[in-house]
């Protein structure tokens, strides 16, 4: 078991807030226990793409046992340190090796193919290129790994900034470290993130929105369940993210998926619609998708592990602002009949049930449906729920006993036909 009690908050507030909703914080400090791959099915089945991995795997996880995370600790032997940021600390916790932008400290004297202990730095404080070893009893050991750059090349002038620095051989979360297989036949998601694509449901020929798309993961999900049939339109507010989803759509090969930087809490044009599908472009007219996703910008607080917390309160304030104002864009949009999920990949309520709670006393004419397959646990508490309201919706904490995975929301509501 991963021994932080609890991630390093550098908001004491948010840390209590969190903690007064009895929060089990550290559950966000540990690797989930499953990876998934999500396998596209235009490409190759479930069956084919399992073999490929299970021969994948025979060569990797024959090399040795893979130690258990309690007998794992600092080798003596191994004396060099590497330290990275907490960002990459927790990707290597769960079977990421270490690219050459996440390496912060590289001990002089280091070599190439040594054998390295690895810490993370939740301070912030270890300076990039640093050659002595760090101290700070906010550093936390990770594992070993093999060095496959040297200091001159991560840090030098002309130092290369992309490919693996340091090649992972065993974490103290248990998680084999494979890296990232992902390639156009199956692409490395989350869980919850896959069930929210099916709860939404999209089907050939119609016309969706995926209103915060960027990196692209459920909009080439869409794609693929409409089998490329149909009209998607991808918006994302982050300029630089957009390149992200169009290099997705060009691995993928889809035609149906028309991207846009834009502000979906602008997407609503006020005037109704009289649009035919190929002129559809943002700002749009009122009731123009079958569909629309909704996977909120918010604060993350499920992304386990969680090892540095950097939000404030005044952050975790701002995100039901914007979550509210991207539903009553999303209402409008909306066709009567028309289905609306919304998702979270954070734990708080103020993000999840709350905002549901909201939704449905601003909208009357939202309501919800099942987030089938349901594969979470039952929404939390919350003043304007009803018990059977709570059994729709679906939440992925600790309290999800079936799946250990990120934490995650899921939501889904109807446009009452008229
Ligand atoms: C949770 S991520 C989306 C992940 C994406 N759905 C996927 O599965 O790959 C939230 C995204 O919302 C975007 N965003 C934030 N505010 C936005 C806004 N006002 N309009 C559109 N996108 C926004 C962010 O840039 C970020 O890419």
């Amino acid at each position: 078991m991963f021994y932080l009690k609890s991630p390093f908050f550098h908001c004491p507030l948010v840390e209590l807030q969190l903690s007064k909703r009895n929060f089990d914080l550290t559950w966000l400090c540990m690797a989930p226990s499953i990876t998934t791959y999500r396998v596209n099915l235009l490409q190759t089945s479930t069956e084919c793409y399992k073999e490929y991995v299970k021969n994948l795997l025979k060569g990797l996880l024959c090399i040795g046992s893979v130690p258990t995370p309690e007998t794992l600790k600092p080798s003596v032997r191994e004396q060099r340190e590497i330290i990275v940021d907490g960002c990459c600390g927790a990707a290597v916790l769960r079977g990421a090796h270490i690219y050459a932008v996440g390496v912060l400290a590289m001990e002089s004297g280091t070599k190439l193919h040594d054998i390295v202990n690895v810490y993370a730095d939740l301070t912030g404080k270890c300076k990039k290129g640093t050659n002595v070893r760090f101290d700070s009893d906010r550093k936390v050991y990770l594992g070993q790994g093999r060095v496959l750059m040297q200091r001159y090349q991560l840090f030098g002038a002309s130092g290369a900034k992309t490919g693996i620095a340091v090649e992972m051989l065993n974490t103290v979360s248990g998680v084999p470290s494979i890296g990232d297989l992902s390639s156009a036949k199956a692409l490395l998601q989350n869980l919850p993130s896959i069930v929210c694509v099916r709860v939404l449901n999209p089907q050939k020929n119609e016309i969706i929105l995926d209103m915060c798309a960027a990196p692209g993961n459920k909009t080439t999900h869409i794609a693929e369940l409409m089998q490329d049939k149909g009209l998607i339109l991808a918006l994302d507010k982050t300029v630089n993210r957009i390149a992200l989803i169009e290099e997705k759509i060009k691995k993928y090969k889809f035609n149906s998926i028309n991207v846009y930087a834009y502000d979906a809490t602008k997407s609503f044009d006020g005037k109704l619609n009289s649009e035919t599908a190929n002129d559809i472009k943002p700002p749009f007219k009122a009731e123009t998708f079958d569909r629309i996703l909704l996977d909120a910008p918010c604060s993350g607080l499920g992304n386990r592990p969680i090892l540095v917390v950097k939000t404030t309160a005044k952050m975790l304030d701002s995100y039901p602002r914007i979550q509210r104002k991207l539903i009553n864009n999303a209402v409008a949009l909306l066709k009567p009949g028309g289905c609306l999920v919304y998702s979270t990949c954070s734990i708080t309520t103020s993000e999840n049930e709350e905002i549901v709670a909201w939704a449905l006393a601003q909208h009357s004419d939202l309501e919800l449906e099942e987030a089938v397959p349901i594969m979470g646990s039952r929404a939390l508490p919350c003043q304007g729920l009803t018990e059977r309201q709570r059994g729709m919706l679906q939440r992925f904490s600790p309290d999800a006993k079936k799946f250990d995975t990120v934490g995650f929301f899921i939501a889904k509501f109807v446009k009452k036909p008229i």
